[in-house]
């Protein structure tokens, strides 16, 4: 590969939260495939087990079973990250869930599992990863929901949640640049993914995935919906060398939507 498309990731250690399927885990096999040696986490075993198995043809794989909502998880996954590989550089805040509904219809505790699940557990993985990407510098990158931006009725808790995850990224961008550490966010509108293949079940089992993507994007200039590949490169690309002079910016990633829905 020559220096013009060198991606740096060669010898470098990330951690990717939510990477047994979908966007986290095509993300791990893109960085994989470039040289990084990638920590897989998610909470089931089984699903885990299966993709750092198929990602371990590639490169150096390693994955813990963990809830990241529960205490102490960041601590937990980042001291593996260091038993595994004994660095870490990158850091993707991926797992995450979709929880929208009307305002009245939203419970207290619905509020506090979203922000828990979305907020609060991006700033313990960034909080327990930062001593060691201080070391050498890095990236951190949250996932958040193009909606974050753009908040639609029924669109309560997770409008809110995604909108603090940019906040998140902008300020901590600011505050750890010295650290040549660079801080970004994705805003994903709709990527083919176990959730939106639920919706489709749910919502139109009658269709075929090419018309429910067709239905689905009739309010998104490129006209579908997108897939993980599509995802993974934007964030694969905002990880890595390439990117080196980008930082507290929020690429959306949703055909030209600017909304989710
Ligand atoms: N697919 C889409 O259209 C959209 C996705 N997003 C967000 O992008 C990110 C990736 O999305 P997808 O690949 O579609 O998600 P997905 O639903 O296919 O996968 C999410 C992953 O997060 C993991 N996860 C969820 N809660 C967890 C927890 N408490 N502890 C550990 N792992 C946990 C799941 O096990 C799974 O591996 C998520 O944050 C999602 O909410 C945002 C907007 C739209
Ligand atoms: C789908 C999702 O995770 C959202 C909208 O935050």
């Amino acid at each position: 590969m020559s220096d013009l498309m060198n991606f740096g990731y060669e010898g470098k250690a990330a951690v990717i939260t939510g990477s047994s399927k979908g966007i986290g885990r095509e993300t791990a096999e893109q960085m994989v495939k470039l040289g990084a040696k990638v920590m897989l986490v998610a909470r089931g075993e089984t699903a885990l087990k299966e993709a750092a198995d198929e990602l371990s043809q590639y490169g150096e794989v390693a994955y813990i079973a963990q809830d990241i909502t529960e205490a102490g998880a960041g601590e937990t996954i980042v001291e593996a990250v260091i038993k595994a590989f004994g660095r870490l550089d990158i850091l993707v805040n991926n797992a995450g869930s979709s929880f929208a509904e009307n305002f009245e219809d939203v419970e207290l505790s619905d509020w506090e599992q979203d922000i828990d699940l979305k907020v609060m557990s991006a700033v313990k993985m960034s909080k327990a990863a930062l001593p060691h990407l201080k070391k050498q510098g890095g990236a951190v990158l949250n996932l958040t929901a193009v909606m974050g931006k753009t908040p639609q009725p029924n669109s309560l808790p997770t409008t809110v949640s995604r909108s603090a995850g940019l906040a998140l990224t902008k300020a901590m961008s600011k505050d750890l640049g010295k650290y040549n550490l660079r801080v970004n966010a994705v805003c994903i509108g709709l990527i083919r993914s176990d959730q939106i293949e639920k919706r489709w079940q749910k919502q139109a089992p009658d269709l075929s995935w090419e018309e429910f993507s067709a239905r689905s994007g009739e309010k998104i200039p490129l006209g579908r919906i997108g897939n993980t590949a599509e995802a993974a490169n934007v964030i694969t690309f905002l990880c890595s060398d390439l990117a080196s002079y980008v930082s507290g910016t929020a690429v959306n990633i949703d055909g030209g939507s600017g909304h989710a829905w």
